[in-house]
């Protein structure tokens, strides 16, 4: 969650309720409109208010045409006959036998090609499996002390784990090399020629931060991720170790045999190849871009969490590690830390006129530096992160951004500072659109800073960092800077914008998938920043977002190790889901009975996530042999509603009000069906990790959800699930009426939409490298 809208707070109550000035534009747009507040208001500072009406009709209209324009159809492969045909034109006479054989190689050599491709497959897929039970076996370990509450942090303690690295292994690594700079303390308070130098070619090779060991499993790993398949796996595309197991797979029998026989006879030459790859010392994923990357955001999971923004924060920045990039995640400290230690830098900062001292904080864990800013106006709002009056929280952020914006100066990792040279800021959404502003004015502007570059990510427009243009003063710029704050509604006329001069003063911005990178473009999906969008679009890119396959496995999950749950796999899949399931009927006091559906929904109880829809939908349901099961917290209304089915279902319905990461991966791993009715959704993490979990997706398909889940196609048996076009009830209803009904009498179909969702790769390496490439794009623009 990426706005001032705490799950925990009932921010969006005041949205709908508020009693102080509101400015409002309808817009022209004759497909719906939607209302702005102006920021007067101080609770609902932060995101631009309420929707009116159907949010998105236009949207729901047109995702056909968005996938048109961004694609999921592949380009088609010219067909041999043709080719041949083409050949024999040119060539001697057109004889059909010739064209018949011609035919005949081309279509072995297409069966060749895909044999090898195959074969590709499975050395990587054992590889893959091979170094996950390395994982799991530290994981299990770990499991052992692991006390199972949900306030803990498993995946920190699993990931320092599985790193087989800790702050002492990280700085023997880097005294190894004899780095002069180690110590922390004192540094001096500008930037100095060495610190900002760039690193040597060979610190950089290496991947500096990691330890040798280290690189090479990430490497291995995330370049198995990154080739095994495509994000749409298609029938003709399943990796090799389900062709015994599933009938999910190639169809042409002779193709199976094919290779079937050349798996026995490649055996050995993989085992080879394996181990051959094993002593050889792998170059960084990403060659000559490595680069230093700080990442900095308002939540970073485990630590802290709101929403799918915190979960971004905690695992983009490690693939982007395992790619060879010097990473580092700069978050505030809400709370104490275990794993974060206290490396003695202190620095001040001004904020509305007044000194104000930040601490620094460090770990460093899977190959990143997680910094933690430590500043009293931060403590003890880990429950509330973005609580408080409109001005206090733009204070934070003010404060926070341009503490930020200096770590690569004075935050020594490991002993040396990361430095401005071959330096990217990835700032994410409004509560560090700041940080652009200030690398430019403060800096690059004077000729510092140079080579430091900016992104800016939009996890979510709706939440902008609106107010008064008073609201200026704080930010501390220069006069002429206020222009780009400036952003005038029609009707709720001029306004200050903390995302509108992000987004201007950015060198790249990237949004959370190619479906919203499009609807941000029109008036309906662009919450009054379209036309700034529109005008940078030639530096805005969809990225859809990936998954933690440590933290959001159903192998790993720490949180399927009790109670009755288990872990299980594609493997496992009919044995371990349905266990998971009764442990969840059992733990929600839920009749324990297998061939019910199970429906579940996670998220915070708004608007944006189409709560409303499922209560329209409630009445339809509960006349279905279902269960059901709510897990949010948000709107008071809302909350209440869930209390409200429960107690009215109490046989079918459970609403568990609040926010437990524990019982959002038992709901994940023990429905079988997740609903996702948002009105718009920039990506959409619990999609994803639904379809990783076997848990079939039943979604709006809007933003990410359109981009990610693909309908069910009985015909072909291909898709992950159901998609509806309009953000109605009663289309929720019909579709998943259609994905019950597949439940019940089509068991086969169902557990081919379970395997394909499971076999695609949603891991983060995809999308690492594509953010790569947005650095590089960046690094290269002047
Ligand atoms: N009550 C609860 N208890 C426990 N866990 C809960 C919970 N409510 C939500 N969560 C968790 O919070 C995360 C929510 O992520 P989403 O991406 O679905 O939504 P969000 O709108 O916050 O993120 C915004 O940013 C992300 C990241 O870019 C985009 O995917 C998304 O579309 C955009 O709206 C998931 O990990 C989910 O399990």
């Amino acid at each position: 969650m990426t706005s001032f809208l705490s799950l925990s707070l009932p921010v969006e109550t005041t949205m709908e309720n508020s009693i102080l000035p509101r400015l409002r534009f309808v817009s022209s747009s004759p497909r719906g409109r939607y209302s702005l507040n102006s920021g007067l208001n101080n609770s609902k500072f932060g995101f631009p208010n309420a929707v009116e009406g159907e949010a998105f009709p236009g949207l729901a209209c047109n995702w056909k045409k968005m996938l048109n324009v961004y694609g999921r159809a592949k380009p088609r492969r010219s067909n041999c006959t043709r080719a041949v045909g083409k050949d024999s034109v040119e060539g001697k006479d057109s004889d059909d036998s010739v064209d018949t054989l011609q035919a005949t190689i081309e279509k072995s050599k297409k069966v060749l090609a895909m044999q090898k491709d195959l074969l590709q497959q499975i050395a990587e897929r054992r590889k893959l499996v091979s170094s996950i039970k390395n994982i799991k076996l530290n994981i299990e370990e770990d499991l052992d002390s692991y006390n199972g509450t949900d306030n803990s942090f498993p995946v920190q303690d699993l990931a320092s784990t599985v790193a087989g690295s800790t702050n002492g292994k990280y700085a023997n690594d880097i005294h190894s090399k004899s780095y002069t700079q180690a110590t922390a303390v004192g540094m001096s308070e500008t930037p100095d020629v060495d610190i900002n130098g760039s690193f040597s070619e060979e610190e950089q090779g290496n991947g500096r931060n990691l330890s040798p060991e280290k690189v090479s499993l990430d490497i291995d790993s995330s370049k198995e991720f990154k080739e095994t398949s495509s994000t749409t796996v298609q029938s003709d595309t399943v990796p090799s170790f389900l062709l015994k197991t599933s009938k999910y797979d190639l169809k042409d029998e002779s193709t199976e045999e094919l290779v079937e026989s050349s798996l026995e006879d490649d055996v050995s030459s993989e085992a080879n190849l394996v181990s051959e790859d094993e002593t050889v010392k792998t170059p960084p994923l990403a060659g000559a871009n490595v680069m230093n990357i700080i990442l900095v955001a308002a939540e970073c999971a485990p630590w802290s969490k709101t929403g799918g923004l915190g979960d971004v924060a905690g695992a983009l920045p490690k693939a982007l590690a395992r790619r060879g990039h010097r990473v580092m995640v700069v978050a505030p400290r809400y709370g104490n830390y275990a794993e974060a230690q206290d490396i003695g830098v202190r620095k001040r900062y001004k904020v509305d006129g007044q000194d104000v001292e930040v601490n620094f904080f460090q770990a460093y864990i899977d190959g990143v530096d997680f910094v933690f800013m430590d500043i009293p106006m931060f403590r003890n709002i880990e429950n509330n992160i973005y609580g408080g009056s409109r001005e206090d929280i733009l204070k934070r952020m003010v404060l926070f951004c341009k503490a930020a914006v200096e770590v690569p100066w004075h935050v020594p990792c490991g002993g040396v500072c990361y430095g401005d040279g071959n330096l990217v800021f990835i700032a994410n959404d409004w509560h560090t659109a700041l940080l652009p502003v200030y690398l430019k004015a403060y800096y690059r502007d004077h000729g510092v800073m140079k080579y430091t570059r900016s992104i800016l990510v939009i996890h979510n427009i709706a939440h902008q960092g609106r107010g008064p243009v008073d609201d200026f003063h704080y930010v501390d710029l220069p006069e002429d800077y206020l222009d780009h704050f400036k952003l005038y509604d029609p009707i709720g006329g001029e306004h200050f914008n903390i995302f509108a001069a992000g987004l201007k003063a950015a060198d790249r911005v990237v949004t959370v998938s190619h479906g919203y990178s499009w609807e941000l473009k029109t008036s309906e999906g662009g919450w009054g920043l379209h036309q700034i969008i529109n005008e940078n679009d030639w530096k805005l890119r969809g990225i859809v977002n990936g998954i933690d396959m440590k933290e959001w496995s159903p192998l790993f999950d720490v949180h399927l190790t009790s109670d009755g749950y288990t872990n299980y796999s594609l493997e496992t899949l009919q044995t371990g889901k349905p266990q998971c399931k009764a442990a969840l009927q059992k733990e929600l006091g839920l009749p324990v009975r297998e061939n019910v559906p199970l429906i579940g929904f996670i998220g915070r109880l708004d608007h944006q996530k189409g709560v409303d829809l499922i209560a329209e939908a409630i009445p339809w349901m509960v006349g279905q042999d279902v269960q059901l099961v709510m897990l949010g917290t948000g709107r008071p209304d809302l909350e209440q509603m869930l209390r409200q089915f429960e107690s009215q279902h109490h046989d079918k319905v459970r609403g568990w009000v609040g926010f437990s990461v524990k019982t959002a991966h038992r709901i994940t791993a023990g429905a079988d069906i997740l609903l996702m009715p948002s009105r718009f959704e920039p990506c959409g993490l619990n999609q994803l990790y639904a379809m990783n979990y076997g848990t079939v997706p039943v979604v709006h398909a809007v933003g990410g959800l359109g981009d990610t889940v693909q309908q069910f196609d009985p015909f072909n048996e291909t898709g992950f699930g159901w998609t509806f076009d309009r953000a109605e009830a009663h289309k929720l209803i019909h579709t998943l009426g259609n994905c019950l009904l597949t439940y019940r009498e089509y068991k086969k179909s169902w557990e081919g939409i379970q395997r394909r969702g499971m076999m695609q790769d949603l891991s983060w390496d995809n999308a690492a490298q594509k953010y790569e490439e947005v650095l590089v794009a960046a690094k290269y623009q002047w």
